[in-house]
């Protein structure tokens, strides 16, 4: 992992502006103006050369935070014609360095592309969002846009906003550490709140509180702990392997996704609140799977609609979980029922520790166990407020990351055999860490299709972002270091980050775990991420709480499949399989539905 960059050493290079940019010193940002080349004045005409702009990484939060809740009340202000019109006329601002920026065109403001008879639609989101959010495959337009404009590009965001996409390491790593400079974006934070509510880790807003929580969390889920439940995972494992085994023969192929989120949601419900799945219930289980639906069920005139959404005032957005409609009613039922199941578990497990009875055996117990000790720091409140985000994080994103890797096992049979074989040559006590093409295969898939393959960041101040790899602008300036303003987009494109060659070697969309093995993945200096220098899990304070026992479930769930079973892929064209990005990387078929079709013979 790499370090902070210091730049009190050596400045970034700051471009020419032709307005007015921020003069970045770790005590307080202040607003500087353009007085001649490589020469910058402030508010009382002092001048300032651009070698002593520094990068910003203390600045008070809560003073960020009240800034950008202003910008929220101001546009609510203006909602309605008045947010048109402005969305408007910020696209025909003066030039700002991020407009010089290269990257696909959009020449519409409304629509993105030149307008011509078959391509107006309501229903066709402005700007590149239609490309990028619901490409033809995951990725079509963001590798080869990464390929044309590089690691970092300019896109166009609906009403001519414009937003960045980022797959630069240093800049990844400089927006991803400073929770001070950066947090989510509004239409993931909003998303976020709508599912998991307001207590939830992922929506704490104040980095120190987020923090403090986070440690509390962090204890049921360190690798020890997370060993533990290996047991449990094979456990479960072995009840899938019952239930395959009895598809009749003649069945042909059957649809694996299914199966695949019934244990994934079986094993966190167990790890984290100590309750099968039939314990939570076919109502909650029910509403956990049309939750997770929801998430990837995602139109272009969600688009628009969030585009508009993410100028309204906080209040406004958080208003919209009591509109009518199936949607909000499954999320309302949703966060209900979690809440409901949250404290059940929690008086439980006090009634239990009343009693002098163990109750480590699951998180939540680890957290109420504890709490005269280790975890006195977070509230029962912050506890409970934690179980939706656990469910509904915890469920899809492994079981899909396991569909792809046994699609692609049931492509390439000699690699199966391979995998089989050096899974028959373990002993009974199997290590998992130690099966070197098991391994392979795993960072292999998280390489290739990273759940979360883009996620939102906004700037919280004005600020310079710094780069590895230089770029080089439209009007042909090179920079290493770019200004950019408070409430600029950015997109952390993980998926982009993953198919760099030759950071992953010369064939990086290509399936292949071998490189893993072969020495294909060079060593990285610069290198991110918690696990392998992939960035799946993603780095810094949202890092995935889940990873390690993301890693654990596709190990031995993986390597209790194919002991068990043989794959391979049914015929005709309209069962292949898909990586689609609709929010998520999920696999579908051409139907358009989620899903992995294989056929599955059980090895005597
Ligand atoms: C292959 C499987 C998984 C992938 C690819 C994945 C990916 C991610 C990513 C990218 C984030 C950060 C999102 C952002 O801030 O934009 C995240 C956060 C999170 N994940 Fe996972 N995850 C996986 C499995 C799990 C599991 C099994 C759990 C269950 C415990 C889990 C729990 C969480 C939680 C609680 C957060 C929020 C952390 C925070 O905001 O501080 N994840 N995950």
């Amino acid at each position: 992992m790499l370090e902070n960059p210091d730049y009190s050493s050596t400045a970034p290079a700051v471009p020419p502006l032709t307005r007015s940019v921020v003069c970045l010193n770790p005590e307080r940002p202040r607003k500087l103006y353009r007085a001649g080349k490589g020469r910058y004045r402030d508010q009382k005409n002092a001048t300032i050369p651009a070698q002593n702009l520094k990068a910003a990484t203390d600045v008070e939060h809560s003073e960020l935070l009240a800034r950008i809740q202003v910008g929220g009340g101001l546009s609510g202000a203006i909602f309605g014609a008045g947010l048109v019109a402005c969305l408007a006329l910020r696209a025909f601002r003066r030039k700002t360095v991020v407009q010089d920026i290269n990257g696909p065109p959009a020449e519409s403001w409304l629509y993105g592309a030149r307008p011509s008879k078959n391509h107006i639609s309501l229903s066709t989101p402005p700007g590149n969002m239609l490309q990028l959010m619901f490409p033809p495959s995951f990725g079509s337009y963001d590798f080869l846009w990464q390929e044309r404009y590089g690691l970092l590009y300019r896109f166009k965001g609906c009403f001519g906003e414009n937003r960045l996409m980022v797959s630069d390491s240093t800049a990844l790593q400089h927006i991803l550490h400073n929770p001070t400079l950066f947090m989510h974006g509004p239409i993931i934070d909003n998303a976020a709140h709508l599912l998991e509510g307001s207590k939830s880790i992922v929506t704490i807003h104040d980095p120190i509180q987020h923090k403090r929580v986070r440690s509390v969390l962090n204890i049921g889920f360190t690798a020890g702990v997370i060993r533990g439940y290996e047991p449990l995972i094979r456990e479960l494992a072995m009840d899938l392997v019952e239930k395959w085994q009895q598809i009749p023969a003649q069945r042909g192929s059957i649809n694996v996704s299914p199966d695949l989120s019934v244990i994934t949601l079986g094993i966190i419900a167990r790890v984290a609140l100590g309750r099968t799945l039939k314990d939570l219930g076919e109502e909650l289980v029910q509403n956990n799977f049309e939750s997770v639906e929801l998430a990837t069920a995602q139109t272009p005139t969600h688009l628009l609609i969030d585009a508009v959404a993410a100028h309204l005032p906080v209040p406004f957005l958080r208003a919209t979980l009591y509109l009518p409609g199936q949607a909000m009613a499954t999320v309302r039922k949703g966060r209900m029922l979690a809440d409901q199941l949250g404290w059940d578990v929690i008086s439980e497990k006090m009634e239990a520790v009343k009693r002098g009875l163990d109750v480590s055996g699951d998180f939540f117990g680890q957290l109420v166990g504890g709490r005269d000790s280790v975890s006195k720091t977070a509230s029962l409140d912050e506890i409970v407020g934690q179980t939706a985000v656990l469910l509904i994080a915890g469920q899809d994103t492994t079981a899909s990351a396991m569909a792809f890797s046994l699609v692609h096992l049931a492509k390439d049979q000699n690699l199966q055999e391979s995998l089989r074989q050096e899974i028959y040559s373990q002993s009974d006590d199997i290590k998992y860490d130690n099966m070197l093409l098991l391994n392979a295969v795993v960072k292999e898939t998280l390489r290739m299709y990273p759940a979360e393959a883009m996620t939102e960041r906004i700037a919280l101040q004005d600020t310079v972002l710094p780069l590895g790899a230089s770029i080089t602008t439209i009007s042909g300036q090179s920079l290493n270091a770019i200004p950019i303003e408070k409430g600029q987009i950015l997109i952390v494109n993980s998926g982009g980050y993953q198919r760099q060659s030759p950071r992953w070697g010369p064939d990086p969309h290509v399936f292949r775990p071998a490189r893993w093995l072969d020495g294909s993945v060079p060593a990285m200096k610069d290198g991110i991420g918690v696990y392998s220098n992939l960035l799946t899990f993603l780095s810094g304070n949202h890092t995935c709480l889940g990873w390690r026992l993301a890693i654990l479930e596709m190990q031995v769930i993986l390597a209790t499949l194919v002991s068990k079973f043989s794959f391979s892929l049914p015929e005709g064209e309209e069962e292949q399989v898909i990586p689609h990005f609709q929010s998520t990387v999920i696999p579908v078929l051409p139907n358009g539905k989620k899903g992995a079709l294989l056929c599955i013979s059980p090895i005597s």
